[in-house]
This record gives C-alpha cells, structure tokens and sequence, in this order.
C-alpha cells in the first residue's frame, strides 16, 4: 500500500498479565473503510484505543498520518475524531450547548446547524443530553465525532441500538464523508454494516486477526450455497453429482456448500429440467459474512481439539 493513513505492525496490549492483542497488523489507505470485526472480547476496542492513542501498546508500533498518536498526540489528536462506544459527555448540557462547546475546541469546525439537521437532530437541540434515546445520543456522538472535519475517523459500535432507519442515516453521512476523502475505521458487530460500508475488513478472534482482506475476497474464499426443497422420501443419492457437501436436513430442505456455484449450479438445473422437477425454495447465495465468521469459529475449535 503507497502512503497507507494508518499503519499497524506487531501491536499487543495487555490488561496485567492477560494479552488481550497479540500481534496485529493492518494498513489503512487515504479515504477507504476499514472494518475491524470480531467476536466478543477479540481485541478490537483494545486494538482501536491504541490507534486512536488512548492505550499504550505493550508492543509493536502504530503511526496515525505518520506519526505515533500517543506520543505526537498534539500533532495527530486534531486531525482525527473519535466516536467511542460511551463518550460519557455531560447530561446536563442541551445539544444545541454540547455542540457550541465542541465546535469552541476545534479549530476547523465544520457547520454546525447543517451537521444537527443531517443526524436528524434539529428537533432535539434544547433536550438536555441526558433525556436524549440512546439512538440519539449514539447520532450526537457522531456529530461531535466528526464536527472538526477530521481527517481520520474512528467509529466504536456506531449504530449498536439505532432503529434501522437511524442506522441508514448514520450510514448516509459516513458514506459522505468518504465522499470528501475522509479516512475511516469502523468496529460494528453488524456485519451487513460493514458489508455495505467497508472496503476491506479484518476479522479478529482472540486477540489476533484471523481473516483480512477486500471484502469480496473474503467472502469469495467461503464457499457458496445452494438449497432448495425436497419431498418426504427424496433420495439425495439421485441428485447429480454436485462436489460441494450435501446436507439432507428432516424438514426436507437440501443445502449444499460448493466452491463451484456456477458449474453445481447449472448442473442442479439440468438435472431437474431433465427429470421434469420443479425445486420449490430454491436460492443460490454466495457466502455471508456469517459465515465467514462461522468458519473462524469452526478453525478455533479445530485448534483447540
Ligand atoms: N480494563 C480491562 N481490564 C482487564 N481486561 C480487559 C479490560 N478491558 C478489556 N479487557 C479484556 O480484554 C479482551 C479484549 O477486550 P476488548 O474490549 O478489546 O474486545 P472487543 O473485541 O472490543 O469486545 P466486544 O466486541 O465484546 O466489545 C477481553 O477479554 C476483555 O475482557
């Protein structure tokens, strides 16, 4: 990668004796989402605060626009902007007070009254924080996150507890600040967030990154599936030969995890116009997320076998 934003080499962090990152290493180019995933407890929070400089690494090194955010921290903190999973601002301030105050510290703040309207806080401005809904505390967070104009942003959990259309708004102003060039590290545990959202993810697990890559490599090194529904008595055993696994479920749905969509796929048609079959329920996917995440699990209990 030329001239990557961030870049992560041999990070661990540790809470006492327990390691909680143990060796992670990722870049982050100009203007691109990268999403940190993961299952509980993996790291990403620890991996993020020690990005965002707000946890010294135990090892290994972290440049944020290439310069280490805890050290140069007056030289990176105002070029970036944080979202934390609870930013702990004070109830006792209104939104339209909470917002004044931030844009006084930041010396490029962006416009304020366009910014509310956007998150769709605009009816909200004299609510005090406190009596805000977690949805609309979430979107303050991310208002104030991105008020100074950051260059870098760093969004912990951003939608956890946003209804669905909360959530596409939020997403509709992250999308925009791509737009403008803005760089962007997202922790969700949504995956369809970071399917929509990221250009390239790393999966952790226990502590390390057990899968990373552009998202449609990702996904493309799972295997795809097939399924579709069969009568009580069907014999799978006169089906063509597909090479993916063929799982014959009692309720009488067939699934079958292929690497070879297309060629299993055409061959299941085939067969089916020639035996004058109708296959009710059938769907073709390629592989989820889900799955991947699935597959992580499995290697784990693998190794630990
Ligand atoms: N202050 C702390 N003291 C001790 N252990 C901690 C502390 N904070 C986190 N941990 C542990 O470190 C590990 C990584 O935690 P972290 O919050 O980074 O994970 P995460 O991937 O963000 O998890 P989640 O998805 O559940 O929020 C977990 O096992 C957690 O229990």
């Amino acid at each position: 990668m030329t001239n990557p934003v961030i870049q992560v080499e041999g990070l661990r962090c540790s809470y006492g004796d327990f390691e909680a990152v143990r060796g992670v290493d990722f870049e982050v180019a100009q203007g691109e989402l990268f999403g940190l995933l993961g299952t509980n407890g993996a790291g990403k929070t620890t991996t993020m605060e020690a990005v965002e400089g707000l946890r010294k690494a135990t090892q290994g090194t972290v440049r944020v626009l290439g310069s280490d955010p805890l050290t140069d921290r007056g030289v990176v903190r105002p070029r970036i902007g944080i979202m934390l999973q609870d930013s702990g601002f004070p109830g006792d301030l209104t939104v339209a007070e909470m917002v004044a105050f931030w844009q006084a510290t930041s010396s490029r703040a962006s416009d304020a009254a366009s910014a509310i309207e956007a998150l769709d806080l605009a009816h909200r401005r004299d609510v005090r924080i406190k009596q805000l809904s977690g949805g609309e505390r979430r979107r303050l967070d991310l208002l104030l996150a991105t008020l100074g104009k950051p260059e870098v942003l760093f969004l912990d959990e951003p939608t956890t507890g946003l209804d669905p259309e909360s959530r596409l708004r939020v997403w509709e102003v992250v999308r925009g600040l791509l737009a403008e060039g803005t760089t962007v590290v997202l922790t969700t545990h949504y995956l369809e967030e970071a399917e929509s959202l990221a250009e390239r993810i790393a999966i952790m697990h226990a502590g390390r990154i057990a899968v990373s890559g552009r998202v449609s490599d990702v996904l493309a090194r799972q295997p795809a599936r097939i399924g579709f529904d069969v009568p009580a008595g069907f014999d799978v055993g006169v089906l063509p030969m597909l090479r993916g696994d063929v799982v014959h479920e009692p309720s009488g749905r067939v699934e079958v995890r292929t690497g070879e969509l297309q060629r299993d796929l055409g061959e299941l048609l085939d067969w089916a116009r020639g035996d004058g079959r109708v296959l009710t329920g059938l769907r073709a996917n390629h592989a989820s997320l889900e799955d991947v995440f699935h597959a992580v699990r499995a290697d784990e209990k693998v190794m630990s076998r």
